[in-house]
């Protein structure tokens, strides 16, 4: 599979009821899922007035000024707040920090502060996309649960049950790539290359594009911005669960070359699915292919060499 393909989520959207046969839905997808390991979702039943209220917010956060939104600086306990330019290098063999700011969030009640005083909407619209995206998560779990044949469909919505309600790691973080400097550090870009490390990514971008996924053949091709669409995606412990079928694929943003495109900022916003923390993960076709693992401890893990 060269392509990414895009999938119509219609049958099983946000706000849909009833059961249906989930499995031409599944079938195509877990194809994607197996093969490049993302796809983009049409029809997936968010409401674009959330996603744009999100990105407009957003936008008003990351526009201020460093020392203001350094009072919001990420707290390492609990992986929320706000992180600097070229602080995460997502490719730690890249020479320098990201060229991004980002802000990460989960829905948990922490004794941790937003920029409500500054940004009144940053928090609402965040807090609301991530239930959207609680909810798309889950109706693609069912999917993709029925994809590989698991005994139940709701196998793994079930193991992500406490997303946003408590010990369960499941984030939200807004992006914000500011526009170029004419003369960039060396070796330097907006998103190193790197997979992303829970079970499910859910990525909103904007239309300036950027964004470029490893194909089957090892070439990095462009995940250009579809508008109505979600770019879906696997990481790296869902790969490590379903013992290398669905592939964690590794992609990354790189600087345009074009002025006009380097002049301009770039937004996104991920979500960042896990299962709940004292799930263990353990390969779902029992070979055994890689240890159990409790999903707090793999991400742990992850985190350590990050940051
Ligand atoms: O901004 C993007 O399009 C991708 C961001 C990403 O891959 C990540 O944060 O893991
Ligand atoms: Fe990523």
């Amino acid at each position: 599979m060269t392509t990414i393909p895009v999938i119509d989520f219609q049958l099983h959207a946000v706000g849909k009821e009833g059961c249906v046969d989930l499995d031409n839905l599944a079938s195509e997808m877990c194809q994607a899922l197996e093969g490049i390991g993302f796809c983009y979702l049409k029809n997936h039943g968010i409401s674009e007035e959330i996603i744009n209220e999100a990105f407009s917010s957003s936008k008003d956060f990351f526009s201020q000024p460093v020392n203001e939104k350094e009072k919001f600086a990420r707290s390492h306990n609990y992986n929320f707040g706000w992180v600097g330019l070229e602080v995460e290098k997502l490719n730690p063999e890249r020479p320098v920090g990201d060229y991004k700011e980002v802000w990460n969030m989960t829905l948990e009640d922490l004794p941790l502060e937003w920029p409500s005083e500054k940004v009144p909407n940053f928090k609402p619209s965040m807090q609301k996309l991530y239930e959207m995206c609680t909810d798309l998560s889950k109706r693609i779990f069912d999917v993709i649960s029925v994809g590989l044949k698991l005994d139940e469909q709701k196998f793994l919505q079930n193991c992500h049950k406490n997303i946003g309600i408590a010990e369960n790691k499941t984030t939200l973080r807004s992006l914000f790539y500011p526009a170029l400097q004419e003369v960039m550090k060396e070796g330097q870009v907006r998103c190193g290359e790197h997979s992303d490390y829970g079970s499910l990514t859910l990525l909103f971008q904007d239309q300036i594009g950027g964004l470029e996924v490893m194909n089957c053949d090892d070439q990095y091709v462009p995940a250009t911005p579809i508008p109505g669409t979600v770019v879906v995606n696997i990481g790296d412990l869902m790969q490590r669960w379903t013992a290398d079928k669905l592939k964690a694929t590794k992609h990354r943003v790189l600087n345009p070359s074009n002025e006009q495109q380097r002049s301009q900022n770039r937004q996104s916003i991920a979500f960042f699915a896990h299962p709940d923390d004292k799930l263990m993960i353990e390969c779902l076709d029992k070979s055994n292919k890689y240890e159990p693992i409790s999903s707090i401890d793999y991400l742990n893990s992850r985190f350590k060499a990050t940051y």
